[in-house]
């Protein structure tokens, strides 16, 4: 539907919001290409949801460019407004309103609206079609504020934490809508704490911490690709770090990313294990839940910030 223009659907510069003294965004840069998904990753108060509000236009930057579909959110947006769809995180629907009215009328002010019926039905919100919105569930809630996002068919939609506290389901359902969207040329932008999410729909991951972007990429180029592996296993606190590593093969790496909490990076195999094992064995330590897994985001996330990512 919307091909992919020169330009990109997000571009922001250097972009800073403040709240009094606390600076949300601290120079952020990014770039969303059209007909893309982008996943924005992040601890709590890391700026996710501040940097979604000025692209929206909700809120006005204090230094920085903002560029959205080529216009300015806030003094362009009459233009981008109904170029652009919103999940709202909480609020902004009557409470008395039913699910479906309100959105039959929000599709009433689109040129193009998806079909109201179908969307419920698949967002599982056609059963409490007549239910007033106060009564809805958390989840139903939801999955309407996301129906309400994407059914006038915009250019770009941006979702903040959609499936959060979604059961399974619906968290499916939603995860295959927005690949939809995608197909048709709609660009996603949404913000996530589940790295899953970021690693199953993002064409590009970007990892936001103390309002900056510290990282940018595809998911797997930024997890390193399938080599990069991680071991884990827990022992006593202070495990003698550099007589462990002189044993490791070369280009092995080990940390205590927190207390009794030990992660060994390197080429993952039987050998490693093997080599980890032995060393615990002749320490006198008795590794406990020894894990091996693919370098995920959570582990880039750790090695550029020095945190988890869900502290
Ligand atoms: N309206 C506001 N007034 C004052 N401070 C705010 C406001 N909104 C956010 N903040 C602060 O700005 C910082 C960034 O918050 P923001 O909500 O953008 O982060 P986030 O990454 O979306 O976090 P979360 O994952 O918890 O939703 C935090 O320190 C937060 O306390």
């Amino acid at each position: 539907m919307h091909t992919a223009g020169a330009e990109p659907a997000v571009e922001a510069v250097g972009l800073v919001k403040r709240y009094g003294r606390t600076t949300a965004v601290d120079g952020l840069d990014l770039t969303v290409r059209r007909a893309t998904v982008t996943a924005v990753l992040g601890p709590n108060g890391a700026g996710k949801t501040t940097t979604i509000e000025l692209c929206e236009g909700y809120r006005a930057p204090d230094g920085g460019r903002l560029r959205v579909l080529g216009l300015d959110p806030v003094r362009e947006a009459a233009l981008l407004r109904p170029r652009i769809g919103v999940m709202l995180q909480s609020g902004g629907i009557y409470p008395g309103v039913r699910a479906v009215e309100m959105l039959r009328h929000v599709a009433g002010l689109h040129a193009h609206p998806l079909d109201v019926d179908a969307l419920a039905e698949r967002l599982g919100l056609a059963g409490c079609g007549r239910t007033p919105y106060r009564r809805l569930s958390g989840g139903q809630k939801q999955r309407l504020a996301l129906a309400l996002a994407v059914v006038g068919r915009p250019e770009l939609v941006f979702l903040d934490e959609p499936t959060a506290g979604l059961d399974p389901q619906a968290r499916h359902a939603t995860w295959e809508l927005v690949r939809e969207l995608r197909a048709d040329g709609v660009t996603v932008v949404l913000t996530t704490h589940y790295m899953d999410e970021a690693e199953e729909l993002a064409d590009e991951v970007v990892i936001v911490d103390r309002g900056r972007a510290i990282a940018q990429g595809a998911p797997l180029e930024l997890g390193g690709g399938a080599a990069a592996d991680v071991l884990r296993f827990a022992g006593r606190p202070g495990l003698d770090l550099a007589s462990l590593r002189a044993a490791l093969p070369a280009g092995s790496e080990v940390t205590e990313p927190s207390p009794g909490s030990y992660r060994v990076t390197g080429d993952v195999g039987p050998r490693l294990l093997a080599t980890v094992t032995a060393w615990c064995a002749q320490h006198g330590v008795l590794a406990d839940r020894i894990t091996t897994r693919r370098h995920t985001l959570e582990d880039v996330f750790l090695e550029l910030t020095g945190r988890e990512l869900r502290s």
